[in-house]
């Protein structure tokens, strides 16, 4: 009986050791809790009806969900998965080539700091970052290039976190955050010496209003590189899985209609850009972008009994069970995508805006 007692309070004590470090302790380091889970902006009572306002402008007909109400139901969405993002993910939100022997978080550094590379920047000059979250990419580019940094998101809660980030890594020298919409950006034209939107511009409801925003703020002869979220070659529209594929894409990371890959640089040039440079980053050698979900699912099972466990106890608002639950789905949906290879996150185009 007493050999008993004991396995069971050591049994006891490891899993409470393994919840602190695993569970509350590594999200710390990432910079949120799984007990700081929020709906964002959204006051704790509102975030089960703001999740069900968000999924009613999928089931809407398009006529009624006009492009305009667009930039507010992304700002409704990114208050509802900004803390899960970042407490199951990290600052940066978006995917990376997976490098072999690397971490995540190195392979996630490396593909942003290529964009910078690309934009042939450094000390002294200014940069914006077009949908810039809560600024895990600026972070890294700045230290990266010693240049001036300007992010711009469309949520609030996004500016807040990514200025008390900047300010705990030390770089808010260089960096500065604006609440504000890409498709309207509060700046004056050629205001910027190179440009870069990482997984941002897939919100727009039309690529052509935010590229032309771009390209009238930076200076003539500056570069704007982008990693587009596009269907590939591959993607037949009349194949059921395919499109169940895409739509599952959409619906669970506020799309209002994902973009052929073709379409990218017609649609660069048409508003002024000179194409330098334009290739799917996730072709081969790169290593697939999407292992980072699948070796996330026993991860996403424990998210879930925490999420769950943490809205019982009434710490979590209500809401975001059925968040975590879109989320993982989300996940399926997008590793199916990387396998099929009809779906790729990372079409990369470099483009200068010509000096005259
Ligand atoms: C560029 C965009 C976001 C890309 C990714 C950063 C996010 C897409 C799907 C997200 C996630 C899915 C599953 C979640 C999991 C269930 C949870 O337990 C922990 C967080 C997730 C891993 C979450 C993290 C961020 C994503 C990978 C879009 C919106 C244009
Ligand atoms: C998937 S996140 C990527 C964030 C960042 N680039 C990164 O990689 O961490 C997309 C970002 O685009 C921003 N965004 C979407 N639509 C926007 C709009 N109309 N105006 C400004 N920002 C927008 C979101 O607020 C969010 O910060």
């Amino acid at each position: 009986m007493d050999s008993l007692a004991l396995f069971l309070a050591t049994a006891l004590l490891a899993f409470a050791l393994y919840w602190f470090v695993c569970i509350l302790g590594s999200a710390e380091q990432k910079g949120k809790r799984a007990i700081n889970l929020s709906g964002g902006s959204i006051s704790r009572e509102k975030v089960q009806d703001k999740y069900k306002q968000y999924w009613s402008f999928f089931l809407r007909p398009k006529e009624i969900e006009t492009a305009d109400k667009v930039p507010h139901f992304v700002d409704t969405f990114y208050n509802l998965v900004t803390d899960i993002y970042e407490w199951g993910w990290g600052q940066s939100f978006h995917f990376a080539p997976s490098v072999p022997g690397k971490s995540h978080k190195d392979a996630t550094r490396i593909h942003e700091e290529m964009a910078v590379d690309l934009l042939k920047v450094g000390p002294g000059h200014r940069i914006l970052d077009v949908g810039c979250g809560v600024g895990g990419p600026m972070r890294a580019i700045a230290a990266r290039s010693r240049s001036n940094v300007v992010g711009i998101t469309i949520n609030q809660y996004q500016v807040d976190r990514a200025r008390a980030h900047n300010k705990k890594s030390g770089v808010d020298n260089l960096c500065e955050v604006v609440c504000g919409d890409f498709l309207q950006m509060p700046f004056p034209d050629s205001s910027f010496d190179g440009a870069y939107s990482i997984e941002a511009t897939c919100h727009a409801p039309k690529l052509e209003d935010v590229y032309s925003e771009i390209y009238r703020v930076l200076r003539p002869g500056a570069l704007y590189v982008s990693y587009e979220w596009v269907t590939t070659d591959r993607y037949k529209a009349d194949d059921p899985e395919h499109v169940e594929i895409i739509q599952g894409i959409e619906r669970g990371d506020a799309l209002p209609g994902l973009r052929h890959y073709d379409q990218v640089a017609e649609i660069a040039q048409k508003v002024g850009f000179e194409v330098v440079e334009e290739r799917d980053l996730a072709k081969p050698p790169a290593g697939e972008w999407w292992q980072r979900l699948k070796m996330g699912k026993i991860a996403y099972w424990r998210n879930h009994v925490v999420v769950s466990f943490l809205t019982l106890l009434g710490v979590a608002p209500k809401g975001v069970v059925d968040v975590h639950e879109m989320l993982f789905k989300t996940a399926g949906h997008l590793t199916r995508g990387g396998e099929t290879g009809i779906f790729t996150p990372m079409h990369m185009i470099l483009c200068r805006k010509p000096m005259s």
